[in-house]
Order: C-alpha cells, then structure tokens, then sequence
C-alpha cells in the first residue's frame, strides 16, 4: 500500500470519526428530552432494562467485525456516558449547587456572617446541663470572641438509657445565657414536634448526623425559615448530604449551613474519620457555607487543633469545637470536650494560623 493510499484511508476514518462524533452528540440531546421527561413523570434515570433491550437489539444486528461481546461494551459507554449527563443536567436544576448559584451563600445572624470572608467559631458543651455550666462556658467563650454557642437541649443518644437531654429547661437556659452575652444560640432538634419551641428560644437548629435524612424534620425545617446546620450522616455520602440541604432549601429556607462531622471507617483511633476532601469538594459543588465538627469527627482533645487547621487550609467557613468548664463530670462525650483552660490555648494558637472574626 502506498503511503497516499494510507492516507486517504486515514482521512476516511477521520470523516467517519466527525459522523459517530455527530450522531452520538445528536443521541445525547434526544437523551436530554427523555432526562427532562423522566424528570417530570419522577421516573428512575436509570433503566438497565431498557438498555439491555437496546443492547439485545443491536446484537442480534451485528454482522461483525465486532464480536457481539465488543459491540455490548462500546454501546455501553454510551448508555454510561448518556446517564452521566442526565445526572450532571439534574445536578444543575437543585438549588444547593454552584451551578445554580455561583455566589457564596452568606447567612446572616444577629451582625454575623457565616460563609462570609470572616471564619467562625461554634462552641459550647455537648450537653446543657445547668444553667451554671452554660454561664461559666459562656463567659469564658465571650471574652476570647467567639460568637456562636451550642449546646444540647435534645440529646440523641445510642442508649435510650443515657442522659436524654434537658428538653425545654435545656433550651430556656441557652435563649438566657445566650441572651445575657449576645451570643447566637444553636441546639440540636430531633423531630419537627420540638420545632416551635426551638424557634422561640435559639437562633439556629441543627439536624444531627442520625437525623440526616429525616425526611419530614428537613421539610419541616425547610417550612419554617430557621437556620440551620445540617450535619453530615456518618455514612451518608456528599451527594446524600447535598440532597438533605435540597430537601431544605426547595421549601424556601435558603439559610443552612453544611457540616462535615467524621465518616464511619475501619479506622478505631479516632471516633470517626474526619473526612477533609469532604470541605474543598462541598465548597466547590455548593455555594452553602461549610463548617468542620472537630470533636464528633476525632473524639479526641489532642488532634483538634492541626484537624482545625487542615480544615481551614482545605476551605472551610469554621468550626465547631465542644468545651465544658468540667468535662470529667460532664453527663456526655466527656472524653471529647475541652475544658476552659485547653480551650484558651487551642484558641490563641487557632487565631495565630487564622484570625476568626469576632
Ligand atoms: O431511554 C431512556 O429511558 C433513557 O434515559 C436513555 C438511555 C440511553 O442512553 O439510551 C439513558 C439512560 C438509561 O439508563 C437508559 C437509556
């Protein structure tokens, strides 16, 4: 063969090349109206058997040079890449994505901006369990300017013979405490029942890890226009995460802040694996500010300050670290908890790697 027949072979498979280009990009954008229809009529976008009918059909079509076995693996990547653009033009229409909304989302409370430029610090114990112990955190949080204080008034605990929680005295000493420093107030709800009460004495609710995908406390939530911090279920991926915050945000409560807490992993050294690709990539798929739970994730006081640091470093909006004034006493998670003093120096030296707005 001479090297112009070659050539112009060459130049024919390049033509042919243009064609497949065209007629796959003309196949997508038919996929595209059936993603749009199946959108509407809430049908699956996956339908391995609609695909296996097709690739039955182009088999019993083949007359070769392909064996049947080539021809079911190309025409499968072309279902697979088709799906994947359904999925990426479906990602585009939920509200919680960059894509949707490029801006950085900023929620506002009481003269503080959280996804704003100034990073913020959520702290206070796991647990209220006085009005004494609040006072005493409080007082001491105050004074080095944090401005965000937590605090459980509605304990989700493993064993239902665990301290449950103060229930509503929990949340009238928070509303006092917090009042008495201005203080935002944020305290964990575990069913839209304690939804009301909640409203009238915090300032934000946070739906815990175990509560993630409870559906009807995120559309409750969503229905009442709260802030809220939405933890990161322990096993529940980016994407589910993402979800939970639509399932919010769709029911016009935009105000919710996305909280990575620790993943469950083989891994017994700490309480969980604090997953730090977690912050970049939510940064990235969605304009919701991100904090980092650094107690519930390491379960551990002597990491907390370089996972706060990795955090920072990898984008997040701030943190949440647990302090109690006595934590050997404490009635939960006392093995997690900084006391005042450790508090003092995980601060100081937080705020020499980076200022926290105050
Ligand atoms: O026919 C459909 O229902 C489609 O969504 C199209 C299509 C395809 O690419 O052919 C895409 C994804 C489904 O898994 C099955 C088929």
């Amino acid at each position: 063969m001479s090297t112009s027949d070659l050539e112009a072979l060459r130049n024919k498979l390049d033509e042919i090349n243009v064609q497949i280009l065209e007629l796959i990009s003309n196949r997508a954008e038919i996929v595209e109206k059936i993603g749009i229809e199946k959108q509407k009529q809430g049908i699956p976008r996956f339908d391995p058997v609609r695909e296996s009918r097709m690739l039955e059909n182009l088999v019993q079509k083949n007359k070769g040079p392909f064996d049947d076995a080539t021809v079911r693996h190309l025409f499968k990547q072309i279902f697979k890449a088709s799906l994947e653009l359904l999925e990426e033009e479906h990602k585009k229409h939920l509200l919680v994505t960059r894509k949707r909304k490029h801006e950085d989302t900023v929620i506002h409370i009481k003269g503080v901006g959280i996804g704003g430029p100034d990073k913020v610090l959520v702290a206070g114990p796991c647990t209220v369990e006085s009005y004494g112990q609040m006072y005493e955190v409080a007082a001491s949080l105050k004074a080095q300017g944090v401005t965000i204080l937590r605090g459980g008034a509605y304990k989700s605990r493993t064993s239902p013979y665990d301290f449950q929680g103060l229930g509503k005295e929990g949340l009238e000493i928070l509303h006092k405490v917090g009042g008495q420093f201005g203080m935002i107030t944020v305290s964990e709800i575990m069913d839209s029942s304690e939804l009301e009460l909640a409203g009238q004495y915090i300032d934000m609710v946070e739906i815990g890890a175990k509560n993630m995908q409870n559906f009807s406390l995120l559309k409750a939530v969503g229905d009442s226009g709260i802030p809220v911090l939405l933890k990161r279920g322990n096993s529940a991926t980016l994407e589910e995460l993402l979800l939970s915050a639509e399932y919010i945000v769709s029911r016009g409560n935009a105000q919710v802040i996305l909280m990575e807490r620790g993943i469950r992993t083989y891994e017994k050294w700490t309480r969980n694996t604090l997953d730090i690709s977690a912050v970049p990539i939510l940064k990235k798929e969605s304009h919701l500010p991100v904090l980092v739970d650094l107690s519930h994730s390491t379960g551990r006081k002597d990491i907390v300050l370089p996972c706060a640091k990795a955090a920072l470093a990898a984008g997040a909006d701030g943190l949440l670290v647990e302090v109690h004034p006595d934590p050997s006493i404490s009635l939960s998670d006392g093995q997690q908890q900084l006391d005042l003093k450790q508090f003092a120096e995980f601060y100081r030296d937080l705020n020499a790697f980076q200022p926290f707005g105050s």
